[in-house]
């Protein structure tokens, strides 16, 4: 199965640089940076080495100055061949993938403006299956265009959203598109390095700066990008105005999508990870009941988006922007620096009891399949011993009644939307097993259908790659 499909994507929809949520804009360095500078006054403050990642808070923070008589950088960071790999490890290239030439037409599938260090470039580059083109949904019969269109939502606070302009089944895929722009999420890697020496390396000097030098860059990326493409980047929407964030870093804050599988190095921090902008998915809007789900492919360096339930036509599209195993409480919390309070079904209907589900829903899968695998293993063994049937015998101690606590974590599971999930097609097997056992043929096949929709969901998203 594909990774992060139907099972709450790995891809997570996260604000670009987490980050203290203060309104005083000095987000703490990471703790790769203190350099044991922690807690040593004033003068060590400033001895402080720039910290390799600045962390902007994704909330409203204070706008912050540029220290006085502040000097940009010289630096030129254009490409002249965007097909090249061997670049030195620490150079901060502006490229376009896929490469565009002077000569030849566009890739029919686009490009994306790309930010990006030397030897990460190369790994994308030097992937075994890159290059592919972007894949395409499967044209629905009869009937032509997208499946969905952007508009404005009933909710004034939601702004524009994505809706489906037809029925679009569990597992389709809906779109898949290059994003716009990538670059590091670390835009420390700019300007924290570039104070002038002599100048405070407090937090918030070194923020201001690299928001200021970023926005620079982000100036020159957008500028390479065909007009078309400017004119969507910069009709995003922007949540970050009175930030001190610059017009296009505003849209890339408000508008991020981590990529799990790009990253400086070898290993993924949160550090040296990417982040995206995209034309069609950055107007996805939040719901903790997500009716999509989507990935990043390498090879074809684009996002998929996926039905994750059946949407009806005239339904908004909607991802998680937050971790799902977790109560009403903490998702609350991890979407306040969105400004966003969720009023979605499953935030309505909100109970102790459904908080505990979802925080527990895999280990109880996990607990109940062993039950029901144990129930059936200790009365095969009976059976095989020569047990009586009957009152009192193995046969007779398997019963419906057993499952009640079961049936009702099922029936859990799908008031909370979870039954795209590799948990709910394990409970639905686990109980197909258990029914043919006891002989309820009907309520066994009924569970083994649940299975084979879930599994061919799963395949149909699979397959459309
Ligand atoms: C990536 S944009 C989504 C598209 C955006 N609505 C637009 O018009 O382009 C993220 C922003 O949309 C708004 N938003 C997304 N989901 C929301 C929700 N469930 N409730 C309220 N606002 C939401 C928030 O302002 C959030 O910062």
């Amino acid at each position: 199965m594909k990774r992060g499909f139907l099972n709450g994507s790995k891809v997570k929809k996260e604000p670009l640089y987490p980050g203290s949520e203060t309104s005083s804009g000095a987000a703490p360095p990471s703790s790769t940076n203190d350099s044991g500078a922690k807690g040593k006054g004033k003068e060590k403050e400033k001895e402080k080495p720039a910290p390799a990642f600045t962390k902007l808070a994704y909330g409203k923070v204070d706008k912050i100055g540029l220290p006085e008589n502040y000097e940009s950088p010289e630096y030129t960071r254009l490409e002249t061949d965007p097909s090249k790999t061997d670049h030195p490890s620490d150079l901060l290239l502006m490229t376009t993938i896929p490469p565009r030439t002077y000569e030849g037409p566009d890739d029919p599938d686009g490009h994306s403006e790309w930010i990006v260090l030397g030897p990460t470039k190369a790994k994308v580059l030097n992937h075994p299956q890159y290059p592919k083109p972007v894949p395409k949904p499967i044209p629905a019969e009869g009937a032509d265009g997208p499946a969905f269109e952007i508009r404005d939502t009933p909710d004034t606070a939601m702004s524009k959203g994505l809706f489906a302009l037809r029925d679009i089944k569990v597992g389709q895929l809906i779109f898949a598109e290059r994003p716009l722009l990538v670059s590091p999420r670390n835009i420390g890697l700019l300007g924290a390095t570039y104070i002038p020496e002599g100048r405070s390396h407090d937090m918030n000097t070194i923020q201001a700066v690299a928001m200021y030098e970023w926005e620079k860059q982000l100036e020159v990326a957008v500028g390479r990008m065909s007009k078309e493409n400017q004119k969507a980047f910069k009709e995003l929407e922007n949540n970050h105005k009175e930030d001190g964030s610059g017009p296009l870093l505003g849209i890339v804050r408000t508008n991020g999508f981590s990529i799990e599988e790009i990253y400086d190095g070898e290993e993924r921090t949160d550090v040296n990870s990417y982040g995206a902008i995209l034309k069609l998915g950055s107007r996805i809007n939040h719901s903790c009941l997500p009716n999509v789900t989507y990935n990043f492919l390498v090879p074809s360096f684009s996002f998929q988006f996926f039905a994750q339930l059946d949407i009806k036509a005239g339904e908004q599209l909607f991802f998680s922007y937050c971790e799902i195993e977790q109560s009403k409480a903490e998702r609350d919390a991890e979407l306040a620096p969105y400004g966003i309070i969720c009023n979605c079904p499953v935030c309505a209907h909100a109970t102790p009891e459904t908080d505990a589900l979802r925080k527990e829903f895999k280990k109880r899968t996990r607990q109940y399949t062993v039950k029901i695998r144990q129930w059936i293993s200790e009365y095969d063994s009976a059976a095989g011993a020569g047990a009586p049937e009957g009152a009192g015998s193995s046969k007779g101690r398997l019963n419906e009644d057993m499952l009640q606590p079961i049936l009702k974590f099922r029936e859990g599971l799908l008031g909370e939307g979870l039954k795209y999930t590799k948990e709910y097609k394990a409970i639905a097997w686990n109980l197909h097993l258990f029914y043919e056992k006891i002989g309820v043929y009907s309520k066994s096949k009924t569970f083994l259908e649940e299975h084979s929709e879930i599994e061919e969901a799963t395949m149909r998203g699979a397959s459309s790659l």
